[in-house]
């Protein structure tokens, strides 16, 4: 589904190339659960954008269902994003002053869907993870388990085929972050490939693959 071939970004200043990804070689299948770890600024949220079509100032070949998406147009390129990925981010990203229902249905406005099918998403959204009561609620009126249980509703409201999730559960207590854990497990199951960058260690428990980040390079890539 997504390969990617010597992805290499780097920085230049005046006297030196520092190198924020070097020689990245990735082969992710439909239907992966894969953990991304390693020490703080290895590169976990820049591989991340560049999966996720956010960042394409890098170096190498990036495919996605056979498209190459490193010489892709510009239009066609924020096309896949649209269709293809939802993301979910450690801090929610959610817009304070829009409700619950209003925050899960701002992707769908951006993708005109229709009034009549944004209410049976959004409907099943909140039935799904037991928010229908909040619906009218603002971020601030939640627990951050529910925030950020609203920011993968949001994240996955479009049906992308690929799910990416930025320390998901970073600043969760426990009990919220295994719950978030339990319905990335859910999604997966049902058919979403998901692609996390943690730090907790537990977090990877769930998924079928870990991969190990050092120095911008895949140090290790396990089967769980
Ligand atoms: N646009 C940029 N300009 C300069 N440096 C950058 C830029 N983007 C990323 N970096 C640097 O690249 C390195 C990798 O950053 P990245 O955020 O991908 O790391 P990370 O592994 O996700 O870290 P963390 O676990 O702390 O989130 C860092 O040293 C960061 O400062």
């Amino acid at each position: 589904m997504i390969t990617l071939n010597k992805i290499e970004k780097y920085i230049d200043s005046r006297f030196q190339r520092q190198f924020i990804l070097k020689g990245v070689d990735l082969e992710i299948n439909q239907g992966d659960f894969i953990t991304l770890m390693g020490p703080s600024g290895v590169g976990k949220s820049t591989l991340l954008n560049i999966i996720g079509l956010l960042d394409d100032d890098y170096e190498g070949q990036y495919f996605f269902d056979g498209q190459a998406v490193h010489s892709m147009k510009e239009k066609n390129k924020s096309a896949l994003h649209k269709s293809e990925f939802g993301y979910v981010f450690q801090a929610y990203h959610l817009i304070d002053e829009l409700t619950v229902y209003e925050n899960i249905e701002t992707p769908l406005l951006y993708r005109k869907v229709s009034s009549t099918e944004r209410k049976s998403i959004i409907a099943d959204l909140l039935d799904r993870f037991q928010m229908v009561a909040k619906k009218d609620l603002f971020p601030e009126q939640l627990s951050g388990g529910q925030q950020q249980l609203v920011g993968i509703a949001r994240a996955i409201a479009g049906k992308p085929q690929v799910l990416l999730a930025d320390e998901p559960t970073g600043n969760l207590h426990s009990s919220q972050a295994k719950e978030i854990m339990e319905v990335f497990r859910e999604l997966n199951q049902a058919g979403t490939t998901i692609i996390q960058a943690t730090h907790a260690r537990e977090n990877a428990s769930y998924g079928n693959r870990l991969i190990e980040m050092l120095d911008g390079k895949i140090s290790q890539n396990i089967v769980l």
